[in-house]
């Protein structure tokens, strides 16, 4: 089976610290694979690399077999690469239909994105609902968006990024900054999603990652010290000693 997407090489440094340092792994389709390592590790960085936001030094992106290192990052985003979590894009004052409607908009062909109207037309408006319901904010649907509690506006903006029917998403840690009740519907809401979406996820809290991920890979100074399913890397004597310490070895 062709990877969804699959990192060769990637090399990146910043001044003299080389936050990818030959950087190569493989997510496959429908796959939840999670990147983690310690503060550092250069997760953050391989993500904008995927991304399209930083340009690798040396190394290739490959999406679905296609060669996407060079490609900006709305192509990228039209090719299937869905990238959540950015704040920034929700209008606060449009309701949350209306922002996913956007979003389905944003992702749409070029001429629905210049004659449709996301407030009005249904084209738009019925794919983003359905997508609201899938992320449990159907309910909250004509609220502003800016009025929404911390935990649904993150599902806001997943919900957004789903709107673009993404093949894989990027979450660059999704549960940050939120309170445990919401943390743990955020895991419940990606679980609920996982053979949908292929997802490679960032995250810190190893409940987290060994609760939602297929495939685990460990970074370390910009390189992938260990990768394979959450059992094999959570007993990883290698990873033990770099990065996960007595909490798996308990
Ligand atoms: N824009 C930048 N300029 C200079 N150095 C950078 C930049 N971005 C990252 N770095 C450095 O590259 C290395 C990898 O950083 P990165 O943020 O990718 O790690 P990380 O694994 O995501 O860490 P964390 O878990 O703390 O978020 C670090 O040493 C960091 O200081």
């Amino acid at each position: 089976m062709t990877p969804l997407l699959e990192l060769v090489g990637l090399v990146k440094s910043f001044g003299g610290v080389t936050a990818s340092d030959g950087l190569s792994l493989t997510v496959m389709p429908g796959e939840v694979h999670a990147l983690i390592g310690p503060n550092g590790a250069g997760k953050t960085t391989a993500v904008a690399q995927i991304a399209g936001e930083l340009r690798p030094d040396a190394g290739r992106i490959l999406f679905d077999g296609r060669d996407i290192t060079g490609l900006a990052v709305h192509r990228r985003a039209l090719l299937g690469l869905g990238r959540s979590f950015q704040i920034t894009s929700v209008l606060g004052e449009f309701s949350v239909l209306d922002n996913v409607a956007l979003a389905v908009q944003a992702h749409a062909g070029h001429s629905f994105r210049l004659l449709a109207d996301a407030r009005r037309d249904r084209r738009l408006r019925d794919p983003a609902r359905a997508v609201l319901a899938r992320v449990g904010l159907a309910a909250l649907a004509g609220r502003p968006a800016a009025t929404l509690a911390h935990g649904d506006q993150r599902k806001l903006e997943l919900a957004m990024a789903l709107a673009g029917e993404p093949r894989l998403l990027l979450l660059d840690e999704p549960m940050a900054g939120m309170a445990a009740e919401d943390s743990d519907r955020m895991v419940d809401l990606l679980r609920s999603l996982k053979g949908t979406v292929a997802m490679l996820l960032v995250e810190h809290d190893m409940d987290v990652v060994f609760a939602l991920a297929d495939r685990v890979t460990v970074l370390d100074g910009g390189r992938v010290l260990a990768s394979g399913a959450p059992a094999e890397v959570r007993g990883d004597a290698r990873v033990i000693a770099a990065y996960l310490g007595e909490e798996a070895g308990t």
